[in-house]
């Protein structure tokens, strides 16, 4: 039996709905076996987050090496990576190991506000990590932070994949949840010549804690098993569509998806 793994490189969510959680959740039901290096570890629930407490980055490169030299890596993720030191060390590691199924979630802000990403680490995302992505996986917000793009229509959308992917994606997703104009949620994919959209009903729920994070996962679980990045990114979407369309109604505010929909009710 062939075992696919995939690496997670991001923050713990204590409630368990996003982060680390949400990526080896996802990696499970997709069949592909999870590993992670911890960036930070926030105290958080879907009311919201009440503490950042980020790691040195010297414990982030020593939990990635950890994996490298035993265990190996078929893709990975990025997530909450917090700083611009810790930013820097992850480039460094996934260069120094030759990775190149590097699935980017450039995160900035919890749904709630918090900041989970420093300021004047943007920078260190633009220049040292995104050449670096084989997949790039922004929300709306986040698209216009990298590209100084202002997104209001879906031409501005394209407008900023193709510079995003002159920035040095590969492919380039900008998800489509937080554009609530219509019934449809619309995911753009562009690969440096042509757009692809990846389109479902938009459901009408509070319980979408965690969806980035649960996307980029699948998109790298796929990816681990050598699917190609249109394929991964079309089950990536089912995958989150069976989430939240199933989700569980606990906790006071914005709940999580539901992780074992997709395997449990398919899309
Ligand atoms: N209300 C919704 N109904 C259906 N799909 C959604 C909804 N909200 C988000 N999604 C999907 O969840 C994924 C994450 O989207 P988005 O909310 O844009 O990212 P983030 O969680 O990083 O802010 C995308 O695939 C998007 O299409
Ligand atoms: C530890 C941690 N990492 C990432 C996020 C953001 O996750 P995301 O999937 O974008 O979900 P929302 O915060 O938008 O619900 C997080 N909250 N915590």
């Amino acid at each position: 039996m062939t075992v696919y793994k995939a690496l997670t490189i991001a923050g713990s969510d204590s409630g368990g709905g996003a982060g680390i959680q949400a990526d080896l959740k996802t990696f499970q039901e997709l069949g592909v076996f999870g590993m992670s290096a911890i960036t930070a570890v926030t105290a958080q629930n879907t009311l919201g987050v009440q503490g950042v407490y980020p790691l040195s980055a010297e414990a982030v490169a020593a939990q990635i090496e950890s994996v490298a030299v035993d265990l190996g890596v078929d893709a990975l993720k990025t997530g909450m990576l917090f700083s611009a030191d810790i930013i820097r060390t992850v480039a460094e590691q996934v260069k120094k190991h030759g990775w190149e199924r590097l699935v980017v979630d450039p995160v900035m802000i919890a749904k709630g506000g918090a900041p989970l990403l420093q300021e004047e680490a943007v920078a260190a995302l633009k220049e040292a990590l995104l050449p670096l992505a084989f997949v790039i996986t922004p929300n709306i917000p986040e698209a216009e932070v990298l590209t100084g793009i202002a997104i209001r229509t879906m031409d501005d959308r394209r407008e900023a994949a193709r510079l995003l992917h002159r920035m040095g994606a590969r492919y380039v997703v900008i998800k489509g949840g937080h554009d609530d104009d219509g019934e449809e949620t619309v995911d753009l994919l562009y690969n440096g010549s042509e757009f692809s959209y990846f389109k479902s009903k938009r459901i009408d729920t509070r319980h979408t804690h965690g969806t980035g994070c649960t996307f980029a996962a699948a998109v790298a679980a796929e990816l681990a098993k050598g699917r190609h990045p249109v394929d991964a990114v079309g089950t990536a979407k089912s995958f989150v569509q069976a989430a939240i369309s199933h989700s569980l109604g606990i906790g006071q505010g914005h709940g999580p998806t539901n992780h074992w929909a997709y395997r449990q009710y398919g899309e």
